[in-house]
């Protein structure tokens, strides 16, 4: 171990859940609850625009965003280099959370973290799995496996589903694991000492050498940019045409018919929203136009005729 890494292994919580399950809107919530202590956070986007890394950012936070790939496959080595950069800071950092990309494969990012370089300097405290209470696909074999990954699990969403579904959704939890899951209802309810300072069990079966899931087989991303604003009607319907095919969409716009204003785009499932933002643009891109990233399983969306319809969303 290089001798300025720090002697006692820094704590590391995994963040899992499938494309918009709730990640970053838990690790926002984790890094805003830290109050005085110090916290970094590694966030793993599928797309080359970091949308998450905007989002978090707002929170003041030192927030890291590993780009166009999936820590579990090929950034693996991105990820390493990344936290011997973070640990090699003075003063050290309390704690790094880690958001995996909501197609990752939790056991391979636990597996890297086994890195013999890095074994003493961090601590794999926690994997925590978000399961959206409301949208769920139980036969997905990535949702099994992140659950069967995870140390807790926070349901998100839950303020979206009676309270009958909610037990429903928990005994479903509890029926799949064959250890204790700690199932909560929102991140406020997790002690924040368990997460951070509390080795977990060793998660059973990590292996260095577990098969990692294709990621680039199963989905496509879209990104699209635009240098200026767009109309709303236009952008609705340019969106409407191709949403049924996607697994999630996100991004930040500015509309011709709202001058002055931001707004943050959000499509998960069948539920897509556009609020006014404060929040920056991603990377140091301007604080107009729009920046968009869509993805779907490569069986159900054509990224091409998404581009067509957005390409021409310009125009209109
Ligand atoms: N009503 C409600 N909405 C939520 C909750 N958690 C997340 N959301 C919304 O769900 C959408 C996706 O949330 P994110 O936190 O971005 O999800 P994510 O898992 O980080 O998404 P990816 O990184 O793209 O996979 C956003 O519109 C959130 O505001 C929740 O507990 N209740």
């Amino acid at each position: 171990m290089d001798d300025d890494l720090p002697a006692d292994p820094v704590p590391v919580m995994l963040v899992t859940g499938v494309l918009g399950s709730g990640k970053t809107t838990l690790i926002n919530h984790i890094l805003n609850a830290a109050a005085g202590r110090r916290f970094a956070a590694i966030v793993n986007d599928f797309g080359a625009i970091n949308i998450d890394e905007a989002i978090l950012s707002a929170s003041g936070r030192s927030v890291i965003g590993l780009k166009n790939g999936c820590i579990c496959c090929s950034l693996q080595g991105d990820l390493l280099r990344t936290l011997r950069t973070i640990l090699s800071h003075k003063p050290r950092v309390d704690g790094i959370v880690i958001e995996a990309s909501g197609i990752s494969d939790p056991r391979g990012i636990v597996a890297a973290l086994f890195d013999p370089v890095l074994r003493d300097a961090v601590g794999l405290d926690s994997v925590v799995t978000v399961v959206d209470a409301e949208e769920h696909d139980v036969a997905d074999g990535l949702w099994r496996t992140q659950i069967e990954a995870a140390d807790f699990v926070v349901l998100s969403k839950a303020d979206r589903v009676s309270d009958k579904a909610l037990l429903g959704v928990r005994t479903l939890l509890h029926a799949m694991r064959k250890r204790t899951v700690f199932v909560v209802r929102q991140a406020a309810d997790i002690p924040f000492d368990i997460l951070f300072g509390n080795p977990p069990e060793q998660i059973e079966g990590v292996e260095a050498s577990l098969p990692l899931h294709p990621a680039g087989e199963r989905f496509v991303k879209l990104e699209w940019t635009s240098e200026g604003p767009v109309s709303l009607p236009a952008f609705q319907s340019g969106v409407q045409s191709f949403a049924a095919q996607l697994a999630r969409g996100k991004g930040f716009l500015t509309l011709r018919e709202r001058p002055g204003e931001r707004f943050l785009f959000q499509l998960v499932g069948t539920r897509a929203s556009l609020l006014p933002t404060t929040l920056p643009a991603p990377g140091s891109g301007p604080g107009s136009g729009v920046q968009l990233v869509f993805i779907g399983r490569e069986d159900r969306f054509d990224a091409r005729l998404a581009k067509a319809a957005l390409d021409a969303i310009r125009l209109a």
